[in-house]
């Protein structure tokens, strides 16, 4: 496939049973912009002229409630939603009021291979007003989307082969994990839709279940922003599971945090950007070329 449909990561949903410390985190420490939405519980971050990018909704778990992925408009979504059907695949249309609930025209919904809730939109709605941080920070999102999701999944090459062939991700590269000889080779691999080097990373890991994430990746336009950040992380008493590194593959300069529900935000800068027409999917053997020092790191709950 030479094209895909899909334009970007739009929106991510997670479900919290501490919504406090979620809005220290988000607000206080991480500093993304107050958004809006219809549930007066949630919590709405804007990172850019969407009315949000992630919301935090209350909930008995700490998981992913769903994954949104952005299309071009309403051709495309038929265009996706026939490949979905004709591999086999459930898809469920949400109602009108279930759009505007996520201020975006239309959205379709399925389960993908590894468990996963996905939905695909198009049509977002936007908030025009100026994007207000708390500590000034600029976040990279436009045609890259709005950063990239780090799922767990236990048959990774079923979710490879599905989110490259019926929804057309291009291949990114991928890492070896380190792993006993008797497994064969464990890789992450790393998959895009833009020029963001990834939008998807799926890990083999060795069961499902909550959170069914392992990190979110956003990304603010200096270095001063992201060593700001840290410096919040740190005062503030959140848990460094990795510390500033930077990665071999999209040159990505970032730290790990772990976020309230045992799975960690990725807070980066300086990401590479992928021309799809010269790029070739490659193998790197580290995954950083300096730092990302994970021995501080508490044990991930997907694990
Ligand atoms: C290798 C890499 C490149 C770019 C990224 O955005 C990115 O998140 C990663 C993965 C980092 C890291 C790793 O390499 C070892 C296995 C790790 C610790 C995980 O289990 C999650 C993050 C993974
Ligand atoms: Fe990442």
């Amino acid at each position: 496939m030479t094209h895909t449909d899909i334009k970007g990561l739009g929106y991510v949903k997670i479900s919290t049973n501490d919504m406090d410390r979620w809005r220290t985190f988000a607000f206080d420490v991480l500093g993304f912009a107050k958004g809006s939405g219809p549930d007066e519980n949630a919590l709405y971050l804007r990172l850019d002229e969407r009315a949000a990018r992630i919301v935090i909704v209350e909930g008995e778990r700490d998981e992913i409630v769903s994954i949104g992925w952005e299309v071009a408009d309403r051709n495309a979504l038929r265009r996706v939603q026939a490949a979905l059907e004709k591999f086999g695949t459930a898809v469920e249309q949400l109602p009108l009021a279930e759009a505007d609930a996520r201020r975006v025209e239309e959205v379709i919904t399925f389960t993908d291979p590894g468990g996963a809730t996905v939905e695909i939109f198009h049509g977002a709605i936007l908030d025009h007003s100026p994007v207000v941080t708390p500590f000034g920070s600029r976040f990279v999102t436009g045609s890259q989307g709005l950063g990239h999701v780090v799922l767990p999944v236990m048959d990774s090459a079923a979710s490879f082969d599905f989110y490259t062939d019926v929804l057309g991700f291009y291949p990114r590269g991928a890492f070896r994990l380190p792993a006993p000889p008797e497994f064969g080779p464990l890789r992450i691999r790393f998959l895009g839709v833009n020029e963001r080097h990834h939008s998807l990373a799926l890990c083999p890991a060795p069961h499902g279940g909550a959170p069914g994430l392992i990190h979110i990746m956003v990304e603010v336009d200096t270095l001063d922003a992201v060593g700001q950040a840290l410096d919040r992380v740190v005062k503030d008493g959140f848990s460094v599971s990795s510390t500033l590194g930077r990665h071999t593959n999209d040159k990505m300069v970032s730290f790990y945090v772990r976020a309230p529900g045992g799975w960690d935000i990725e807070f980066g800068t300086e990401g590479s950007k992928v021309d799809q027409d010269s790029y070739s999917a490659e193998e790197i053997t580290a995954d950083s070329y300096w730092g990302h020092d994970w021995s501080g790191s508490e044990p991930l709950a997907a694990m």
